[in-house]
């Protein structure tokens, strides 16, 4: 038997084979090496003390530039973390330094390249979910966010899709992170082998009284154990490295896509709609909790594997096909019963991570619209506002638990006692059956020799048994392994199955943003677009003109995709060259603000033309906002918005020049009152409405646009102050385009453009003050105030007799009351 067992090798003998054979090759060139002959002693010091001080000196050299770099890096670090600033690179990365411990350190950011976004697109843009459809906007529809979360080709659709921006190359860091996992996973595995095996034999040395050996055994016990707690930590920390460079990809992937030149965050809320509230809940926790199912996933799912692969081939050679057999029925019925009998966790999660967003997005309003809510006293309709969400949230939560208890029951049963049951009767049958027993392979020789060349001390009996002993410990170790491994795979159903709910959220939020980029917008299968949806654009937004114009562009007050808009205006049509100064009027929701949407881009041209100078700032054109938008930071951050403070020293614009703006848009006083530029604050709640307008003034005189929409941006300003802005901005240069119900404002320009005239309020009329036509129009608007107050007698005289009417009613009720 001692013989037949030679024959099977187990892993770790063959790695001890193949260490004994590098070692005895290393052995045998160093031998030869001596054999050779020594260099002659002189030239020997020479090489050696040669090298030594290049060593030397290379080693100093390297480590003071180190440290000069570092020391430069900290000097840089520090003060740009003063500044709240960072460096620019030529290739677009920028690099923040940001404090850590007593120093700085240092982050440079790539952005992502818009080949790599274009290459992106037919993975995220297929509408069936299917890699190798080609990319075409005309024919994709949008991304498959009906395809119901859970274990299907979508998943994997979508998963590989994600992969490829969280592992973009195989030289990546990512790949080395996972590769150096598979490493230790790989390792652990194999101590997991080499532990089962010496738990035989401390056992059989034990049973057999052999005191030596049996310390031995404890001794190689410990030392692997030390190796092994080195492994597992080594795996835990590799995964949460993991975990955090996918969310960084991730992440930064999605900021580039969210905040680049599309105005993506604007258009994902306001014009697609396909993800629903808000975007925020999905980047902050869906993308976190995906990039820990993801990286707990590799390792849950690929150390059972890779286990259940080596204990079945080392559970083969011990038990022979048989058991194999017995074992793999025994998973695949497990398996696919579990897999029946499993809830749609995927689907499940998706809608608790919806129901999550809706509550945290209502905190979040409140938190925006504190001062308002709190000026009605609205906090009780908020309050149930709020316990209305979380009250679903909890119901949704609570029945996921409902619904997890009888399949864990079943889970546990299963995988836990069933398969131990199982284990130890496959174990067993060498022993009760000797046929079995015969057709399995007997014990191998181990590193301590087999009992069977004592001879002479024991009989052969007694061998056997302790060898049968050796066997079914190890083997009843191994398959304990397995059923571990094996319950691990079949747990990580459930956890493939949440994971393909995260993985459906994160996937949709970047197949949309990749729809709002590509506009990859189509009129749904079969059907026609409505009429001003986004799959209807006509029009074409013209970059790059001195001035703003529109060519019979309709104004369009735009509904969520696939739905078409309501029209506000059928076509307006105006020009707006350098100096043209022009009062945009009319009711409240004509489309004013509306006209600036279009010029801005934020809403689509459906038809037409509309032509606009080509950047946003200098030089350009920039837009006030009706609701005055003051940033988080410092006060200079404040005036410069949105430049950055990098982007003003860049500029080699000074502090000074900024208390000048100050003073002219008549905010001079703040740096005092706040504490200077340096000073953080909560600046909404800290400056006052008509504080906040001065700002905006104050923005476009750092600025110095071309040409500048303001949307009644002076509505909360005394009207001697608006005056003096209104002249300063005109002194530096800037055509503005006064969005106002305000006519008093009409004597600072040089047109009109009034907007909700006729029956139904959709024409319009683009005027030049002070021509005829315009005195026209004044005299028009004269004469029917005449002809009004003409009335004024008769209406006086009517109004008389239905008082003494209502006097005569009042007295005789009075009487009949009485
Ligand atoms: N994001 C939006 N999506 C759809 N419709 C909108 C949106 N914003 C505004 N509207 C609608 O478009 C119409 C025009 O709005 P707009 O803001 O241009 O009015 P306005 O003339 O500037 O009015 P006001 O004087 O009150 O500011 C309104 O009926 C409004 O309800």
């Amino acid at each position: 038997m001692a013989a037949q067992s030679t024959l099977r090798k187990s892993p770790s003998d063959r790695f001890s084979e193949t260490f004994d054979y590098f070692y005895n090759r290393l052995a045998a060139r160093l031998d030869k090496l001596q054999r050779r002959g020594p260099l002659s002693s002189r030239t020997a010091r020479l090489v050696a003390t040669l090298a030594l001080s290049l060593a030397i000196i290379t080693a100093s050299y390297g480590g003071y530039k180190t440290y000069s770099r570092r020391k430069a890096d900290r000097e840089t670090g520090r003060r740009l973390v003063r500044r709240n600033s960072g460096l620019r690179g030529k290739d677009g990365s920028r690099t923040i330094f940001v404090p850590y411990k007593d120093s700085t350190s240092r982050v440079t950011i790539f952005p992502t390249k818009k080949t790599t976004f274009d290459a992106h697109r037919r993975l995220f843009l297929a509408s069936s979910g299917q890699a190798g459809d080609k990319y075409d906007p005309a024919t994709m529809g949008p991304p498959p966010t009906g395809i119901k979360p859970g274990l299907n080709v979508a998943f994997l659709h979508q998963f590989l899709s994600l992969m490829n921006v969280m592992v973009p190359r195989w030289r990546s860091k990512e790949a080395g992170l996972l590769t150096t996992h598979a490493v230790f996973l790989l390792a652990r595995t194999y101590l997991s082998l080499v532990v089962a095996r010496l738990d035989g034999e401390i056992v059989r040395d034990l049973v057999a009284g052999k005191g030596k050996a049996f310390l031995l055994g404890i001794c190689k016990w410990l030392a692997i154990g030390s190796v092994s707690s080195y492994t597992n930590s080594m795996i835990k920390f590799l995964q949460s490295k993991i975990s955090i460079a996918f969310r960084t990809r991730l992440t930064r992937y999605v900021h580039d896509l969210y905040l680049g030149h599309d105005l993506a965050y604007y258009k994902l809320h306001n014009l697609d709609g396909g993800i629903g509230q808000g975007a925020d809940q999905f980047i902050t926790q869906d993308l976190t909790l995906f990039c820990d199912s993801a990286a707990s996933l590799y390792s849950s799912l690929g150390k059972p594997l890779v286990d259940i692969f080596t204990f079945n081939f080392q559970l083969y050679h011990s038990l022979g096909p048989f058991a194999l057999t017995g074992l793999l029925a025994t998973y695949f019925g497990t398996a696919t019963l579990l897999r029946k009998l499993s809830p749609p966790f995927g689907k499940l999660k998706a809608m608790e991570g919806r129901k999550e967003g809706d509550f945290r997005a209502l905190h979040a309003r409140l938190i925006a619209n504190a001062e308002e809510v709190a000026f009605y006293n609205g906090g009780a309709t908020e309050h149930v506002l709020l316990d209305k969400s979380f009250k679903e949230l909890k119901t949704w939560v609570e029945n996921i638990y409902k619904i997890r208890v009888g399949y864990n029951i079943l889970e546990d049963f299963l995988l836990k006692y069933s398969w131990s049951a199982f284990g130890y009767i496959i174990t067993s049958l060498p022993v009760f059956l000797p046929v079995i027993g015969e057709l399995t392979p007997a014990p191998r020789s181990q590193s301590s020799p087999e009992p069977a060349v004592e001879v002479g001390s024991r009989s052969k009996s007694q061998n056997q048994s302790d060898g049968r002993m050796k066997q079914f410990i190890t083997n009843k170790r191994l398959m304990l392994n397995l059923a571990d491994a094996g319950s691990r795979m079949m747990y990580s159903i459930k956890d493939l199955s949440e994971l393909a709910g995260y993985t459906s959220r994160v996937y949709t939020l970047i197949s949309t943003l990749h729809r709002v980029h590509a506009k990859a917008y189509a009129a749904p299968r079969y059907q026609h677009a409505e009429l001003y949806s986004l799959a209807s654009i006509e029009g074409t937004l013209h970059r790059g003109f001195d001035g703003v114009r529109l060519e019979d562009v309709p104004v369009v007050a735009p509904a969520l995709y696939p739905m078409g808009g309501e029209e506000l205006i059928e076509n307006i049509s105006f020009i707006v060259g350098p100096g043209d100064h022009l009062l945009i009027t009319g009711p409240n929701g004509a489309g004013k603000s509306a006209v600036a949407r279009i010029v801005a881009g934020l809403w689509p041209t459906y038809r037409g033309l509309t032509s606009r100078p080509r950047q946003n700032g200098q030089d350009g054109i920039m837009f006030l906002p009706q609701r005055p938008y003051l940033s988080p930071g410092t006060l200079r951050d404040q005036v410069i918005y949105p430049h950055t403070e990098m982007d003003m020293r860049d500029a080699g614009r000074r502090e000074s020049e900024l208390q000048s703006i100050l003073e002219q848009a008549k905010l001079g006083y703040l740096t005092d009152r706040e504490g200077g530029w340096d000073t953080r604050k909560e600046w909404k709640d800290v400056l006052s409405g008509g504080e906040k307008q001065r700002m905006g003034i104050a923005r476009l005189l750092y600025h110095e646009p071309r040409f500048a929409f303001i949307d009644e941006g002076t509505s909360a300003v005394s009207s001697d102050v608006e005056g003096l802005l209104y002249e300063r901005a005109k002194g530096k240069g800037i055509t503005l385009i006064t969005i106002s119900t305000r006519a008093s404002l009409k004597r600072y320009h040089s047109y009109t453009l009034t907007l909700g005239l006729g029956e139904d309020a959709n024409e319009y009329e683009f005027l030049r003050v002070g021509t005829a036509s315009e005195k026209d129009s004044v005299e028009k608007e004269l004469q029917e105030l005449r002809e009004c107050l003409a009335q004024v007698d008769s209406w006086k005289a009517r109004r008389q007799e239905i008082e003494e009417e209502l006097g005569e009613v009042w007295v005789r009720t009075g009487e009949s009351g009485a």
